[in-house]
């Protein structure tokens, strides 16, 4: 094939741009099959990564398999310490691998930055939870017997993760993983793989031992590398963040063998504004949970509804929030915001604004393309009083649509929220402690955030319900999703001494 040229990008250290695999310890450089990583914003090629073959996965399986021997017998001292080094690492070198997810993912550089944060706190919750996994004792019925409970790490792990955070989508995996001691095998998406191989350049820093942290890569090659790790019977576990779509194929492979699964699935979270509300409150929450990521993070508000007596203030107070954004390069600090992924994102967000404006939605700020700064970028767009029958009302954009829809009373708002086979985020806006836990209790969602935009935190326990998935990332419940709860009977003992 044709290999054109490309820069790579400058950073403090130049180790941490990877273009290679990294399984068992060492680094895979690509023989044949390659494929390119493209800055979504500028369309330069940045980097050039081996499109890996089945075969390749299957020796990294092994060896994550003969890894897990003895990484599940290393002290949780010992474990902690490689996630408490790995997290100063990742501080420790924060602007490179900042630059790195702005070049591959397209986000403005300082969202970058806070990306690289909260990935790192994972690492670092983990590091304190590893020497924490307790048990319980039991006081059977039989006199004669004692039980006692223990949590042991179910195996090894695949993971496979999405584009739009390349870092910390692997490290609430790894990092639980990690701490109780499974081995993993990580699938990055072939549009954002620089991240987790950056990751992995530290993990070995850090001292996590060879076969422990691997990195496999692939794009045309993602469903068969993907079916191999779920139908391995050397894999007991595989987690998955992304489509919905998706995660439904991937537990489709994992029947065969009884994988044990945990799926971040999509989202079509609903923000409520009820009308005793703080306005300015939020309307300055709504831009940063619709805006995050430029409305491409599964937790974006997707519908917002808005009180019947106050969408007309919202939706202007919104708008004028908005027209402060500076779309451009990531790497400008002059950028507030950056582009999307891909064309496609910039289609289905289209498909959604004309659908919606085609059956009697009012523009309150028209957006669009911008050519003169890029194919991939997209000016925010708002719509009020959007009819409950637009496409957007059930589907997720996942890009810069911003619909706002009007209601009268709890019940009413309460059922379009509802209304969705998604559960994955909520978010509730009103003074009054009844209706936030009313309506909290009443939304059929994992998480709920109220009177707060962004509430994504390692301490909590993220993750959905319905056609959002199951399992969860993040807090003490982490752990559970990556280990197996054993019970031990003690029989036989004597009546009394
Ligand atoms: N719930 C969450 O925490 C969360 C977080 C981020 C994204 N998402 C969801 O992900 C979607 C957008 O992300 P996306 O477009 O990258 O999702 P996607 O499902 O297309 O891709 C996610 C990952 O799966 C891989 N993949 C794709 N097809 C596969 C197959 N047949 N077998 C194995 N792996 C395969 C991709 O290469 C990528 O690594 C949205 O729906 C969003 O809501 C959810
Ligand atoms: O979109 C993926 C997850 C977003 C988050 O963890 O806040």
């Amino acid at each position: 094939m044709s290999l054109s040229k490309y820069s790579k990008p400058t950073l403090n250290d130049p180790n941490l741009f990877r273009e290679s695999a990294y399984v068992n310890g060492e680094w895979i450089k690509g023989t044949d099959e390659f494929f390119e990583v493209v800055d979504p914003a500028s369309g330069e090629i940045i980097a050039r990564v081996p499109e890996q073959p089945v075969s390749v996965v299957e020796k990294a399986i092994d060896v994550a398999y003969s890894a897990f021997k003895t990484y599940k017998n290393t002290s949780p001292r010992e474990r902690s310490k490689w996630l408490r080094k790995l997290y100063n690492l990742m501080l420790d070198n924060l602007d490179d691998l900042a630059t790195i997810i702005t070049l591959e993912n397209g986000k403005a550089l300082e969202e970058a930055k806070g990306e690289v944060k909260y990935a790192a706190s994972y690492f670092e919750w983990y590091a304190e939870e590893a020497p924490r996994l307790y048990g319980t004792t039991i006081q059977p019925l039989n006199p004669n017997n004692r039980v006692f409970t223990i949590r042991q790490p179910v195996g090894v792990c695949g993971i496979i993760c999405p584009w739009n955070f390349p870092s910390a989508m692997i490290t609430r995996k790894a990092a639980a993983a990690l701490a109780v001691g499974c081995t993993v095998v990580i699938k990055p998406d072939s549009q954002t793989p620089l991240s987790a191989l950056a990751m992995a350049y530290l993990a070995e820093k850090a001292g996590f031992p060879k076969g422990s942290f691997n990195v496999i890569l692939s794009h045309a090659n993602t469903p068969k590398l993907g079916m191999t790790l779920c139908e391995s019977p050397k894999v007991k576990k595989v987690t998955f963040t992304g489509s919905t779509n998706v995660g439904k194929i991937l537990m489709k492979q994992s029947s065969s063998t009884l994988k044990k699964l945990s799926f971040e699935l999509g989202g079509n979270a609903p923000f409520i504004v009820f009308k005793d509300a703080d306005l300015d409150r939020a309307v300055e929450q709504a831009i940063v949970c619709k805006f995050r990521g430029l409305g491409q993070t599964c937790v974006c508000a997707n519908r917002l509804y808005v009180h019947s007596s106050i969408i007309d203030r919202f939706a202007k107070s919104l708008a004028d929030g908005v027209k402060k954004f500076v779309l451009g390069h990531g790497l400008d600090p002059k950028t507030t915001h950056g582009c999307v992924i891909n064309s496609d994102a910039i289609e289905k967000v289209e498909r959604h604004k004309q659908d919606a404006i085609s059956k009697g939605a009012k523009v309150i700020l028209e957006g669009g393309r911008l050519p003169d700064l890029g194919p991939n970028f997209y000016a925010p767009v708002i719509l009020s009083h959007v009819p409950p029958t637009a496409i957007v009302a059930k589907e997720e954009t996942f890009g810069p649509l911003c619909p706002i829809f009007s209601f009268d009373t709890m019940k009413e708002v309460v059922g379009y929220a509802n209304d969705t086979e998604f559960g994955l985020a909520a978010y509730v806006f009103s003074k009054n402690v009844d209706t936030l836990y009313t309506v909290s209790e009443a939304l059929e969602t994992g998480m709920v955030s109220c009177n707060t935009g962004v509430f994504s935190d390692c301490s909590l326990p993220f993750g959905g319900i319905k056609e959002s998935g199951f399992g969860r990332e993040g807090s003490l419940h982490g752990v559970d999703d990556y280990t197996v709860l054993k019970t031990v009977t003690i029989g036989k003992l004597p009546d009394s001494i």
